[in-house]
């Protein structure tokens, strides 16, 4: 099987391209998820992502994290995905629609003086904030109301977030003490958590000021990762929410792995990414 391995920010994904390659069968995908992912047997990477051919959109995406559960959207694998689309000529265009599970973005890419993609704009579309979307487990009202700055009891301790659905769930926490966030210890307890009957990603933060934030990421389904573009735009939407940050004005997030600029448009409420886009090396992968 012919691959492509990418990065966002660090955030490493095998991409396989479903135009050219025989896709293997639906059961085997979870498996070929954690093998490609393993940087031992395998080739090493966040997780698997499939480009393929769609009935709505120029291209479709699909996300398989590196345990072999299935993601709703990746903000990193969307500019990878569009890198990968425009210099593949899969589309003529440097701007096109790119088909996720359950919605469709738009994507714009940005070329060198070589003609290469090296970064990529997204419409992330609007984050989804009520507690059924994101989805959070809740009662009656509660369902339909946003989780900002809440306090929830988790295995007997509470602890306090905002909750946005960029497609995909996140809960987000502030920190006063970025350098000792408890990423390894809080975050698998919480995406984890019964309250979130679908797991969540988690994301911790600290303002530096009003346009920049210090963010670290535990990921749904990988762990500690470099970079989670949908992390930074749950990010920038759990700062405005909270009064941290303003509508309309470019954020930059230093994420692990680099910097992404978003910005969260009082127009039509759309979160906008921007970001780099890099190819590592292609391959053949022997599956098992
Ligand atoms: N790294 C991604 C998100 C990948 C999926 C996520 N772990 C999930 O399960 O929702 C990004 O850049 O957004």
């Amino acid at each position: 099987m012919k691959f492509t391995k990418m990065h966002g920010l660090g955030n490493s994904y095998i991409y396989v391209d479903g135009f050219r390659e025989k896709i293997p069968d639906e059961e085997c995908l979870p498996d070929l998820a954690s093998e490609v992912a393993n940087p031992y047997t395998g080739i090493g990477s966040d997780g698997l992502i499939l480009i393929l051919p769609s009935n709505v959109a120029d291209v479709r995406m699909r996300v398989f994290n590196s345990d072999g559960s299935e993601a709703k959207n990746c903000g990193n694998g969307l500019r990878c995905v569009s890198k990968y689309a425009y210099e593949q000529q899969h589309v003529e265009q440097a701007n096109f629609s790119i088909e996720t599970f359950g919605a469709i973005v738009e994507s714009q890419v940005h070329l060198d003086e070589e003609g290469k993609v090296s970064e990529v704009t997204v419409d992330m579309g609007v984050p989804r904030l009520k507690r059924k979307e994101v989805p959070m487990r809740g009662k009656g009202g509660a369902l339909e109301a946003h989780v900002i700055d809440a306090t929830e009891p988790i295995n007997g301790n509470d602890y306090t977030f905002t909750a946005v659905s960029m497609g995909n769930p996140h809960a987000v926490f502030f920190v006063d003490n970025f350098a000792d966030a408890p990423v390894e210890s809080v975050g698998p307890l919480v995406e984890k958590a019964d309250l979130f009957p679908e797991g969540t990603n988690v994301e911790f933060i600290s303002m530096k000021n009003t346009s920049e934030i210090d963010f670290a990421v535990w990921e749904r389904g990988s762990g500690v990762t470099q970079a989670c573009g949908t992390g930074a735009c749950a990010a920038v939407v759990a700062a405005v929410l909270n009064g941290e940050a303003k509508k309309d004005e470019a954020i930059t997030v230093h994420l692990p792995g680099g910097d992404l600029t978003i910005h969260w448009s009082s127009k039509d409420d759309h979160v906008w990414m921007k970001g780099p886009a890099v190819t590592v090396c292609t391959g053949t992968y022997f599956p098992a």
